[in-house]
């Protein structure tokens, strides 16, 4: 489909969802239609962009959190152009989405693709750690390495830690990317400790509270926002299931399931179940005890239960991937385990974009 198209089907979906009149549709879509005869583009209305955020997440198949997809804070900043102007919108997205571990799920929306503009966030999120290739092992998030040696490349000082907090790198047209480094306090992190198991903390693991996703595009009647970083909340399995037990990650379940005493020569002990259910409780616990908004996966998967329950009410079918959906840890014991879903794509959507940097 043409851009006329796909913002003549955003615009009629949009405007009958917000119980517009056809009138209201109609004269909208004329002036969209001369905007793009003259410039061969058109502008969102705030009211119109921030609907789409909404709904692209709503439409995000592979997401559980959707329950919550009209509670979203929506920034504009359209009209923000330079690498600094950007890195400083990051910053108050940050702290207000932070809210002191209140997180607020939110949208920062920079300008969209055309044939003058084109803005890229480098990383894959604004908070993440850095990963280092040495002679003998890998130090840090190995999942960072190819990231960490391209910040290097462009000027980057290396600390060689565990938990190096990655520069910002941000791309304006085909300029040089300019790197920017987060300041403390927009950074908040949570240290890891168990309820019950005091050598826990000895093993002095922590995350980063915010999950900012900046890498993917947010598409809206036919114009790409490929700079449009957005946050919720994480589901505890992410951590402690993926993050730090995978074994091309942090790899800790062989380190946890010692230090608890059991055998991990063979499998049959399920060591490797034992340890990463203590891993996922220790990351729960650390997140609440420090007041960080968290949800466990069986408490996201009620809530998308309801977000399935809400949307049959609404007339609208839930799209769907069930491997995304069940989580990583105890899937069977969720209800989405036992169903099939329709994994079609709908837009406004969220979608990968090219890597800007080979
Ligand atoms: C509010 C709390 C939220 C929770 C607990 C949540 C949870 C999740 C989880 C667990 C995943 C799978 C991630 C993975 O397996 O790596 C996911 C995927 C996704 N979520 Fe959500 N989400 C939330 C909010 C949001 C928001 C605010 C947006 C966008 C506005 C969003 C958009 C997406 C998208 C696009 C994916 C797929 C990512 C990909 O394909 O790589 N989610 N979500
Ligand atoms: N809890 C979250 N989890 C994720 C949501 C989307 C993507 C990701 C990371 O996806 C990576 C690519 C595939 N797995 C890791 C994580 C959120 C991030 C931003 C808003 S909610």
């Amino acid at each position: 489909m043409n851009l006329l198209q796909e913002a003549t089907e955003f615009i009629t979906s949009c405007y009958q969802e917000l119980n517009k009149t056809q009138s209201e549709i109609d004269d909208r879509i004329s002036e969209i239609t001369k905007e793009i005869q003259i410039d061969g583009t058109y502008q969102h209305l705030p009211f119109e962009i921030d609907y789409g955020a909404k709904v692209a997440w709503r439409n995000s198949n592979r997401c559980i959190g959707r329950l919550f997809w009209d509670q979203m804070q929506t920034f504009d900043r359209r009209h923000v152009e330079t690498e600094e102007e950007i890195f400083m919108a990051i910053i108050d997205h940050m702290k207000y989405a932070t809210n002191h571990g209140r997180i607020r799920p939110t949208i920062t929306i920079f300008p969209p693709q055309t044939k003058k503009h084109h803005v890229r966030i480098w990383n894959h999120q604004l908070i993440r750690y850095a990963g280092y290739q040495m002679e003998n092992g890998m130090i840090g998030d190995p999942s960072s390495i190819e990231f960490t040696e391209k910040c290097i490349e462009l000027g980057w000082e290396p600390k060689y830690g565990k938990f190096d907090i990655l520069p910002l790198v941000i791309q304006v047209n085909n300029n040089l990317p300019k790197l920017f480094e987060l300041p403390q306090s927009s950074t908040l992190e949570v240290e890891i400790r168990h309820p019950e198991f005091e050598w826990f903390q000895d093993l002095e693991l922590k995350w980063y509270g915010v999950p900012l996703i900046s890498d993917m595009a947010l598409e809206i009647g036919g114009l790409r926002y490929t700079a449009a970083p957005f946050n919720g909340w994480y589901m505890g399995t992410e951590i402690g299931a993926r993050n730090l037990a995978d074994e091309d990650r942090y790899n800790m379940l062989p380190q946890i399931a010692s230090c608890m005493g059991i055998d991990t020569k063979s499998s049959i002990s399920l060591w490797k179940d034992k340890a990463l259910v203590e891993l996922n409780i220790a990351v729960l616990h650390s997140f609440r005890d420090d007041g960080v908004t968290i949800v466990d996966h069986h408490t996201a998967a009620q809530q998308f239960k309801k977000f399935e329950e809400k949307e049959s009410e609404s007339g609208r079918n839930v799209m769907g991937n069930w491997a995304w959906l069940i989580p990583p840890m105890s899937p069977a014991t969720t209800h989405i385990f036992h169903k099939p879903y329709k994994n079609d794509t709908v837009k406004p959507n969220y979608f990968y974009q090219p890597k800007p940097y080979s």
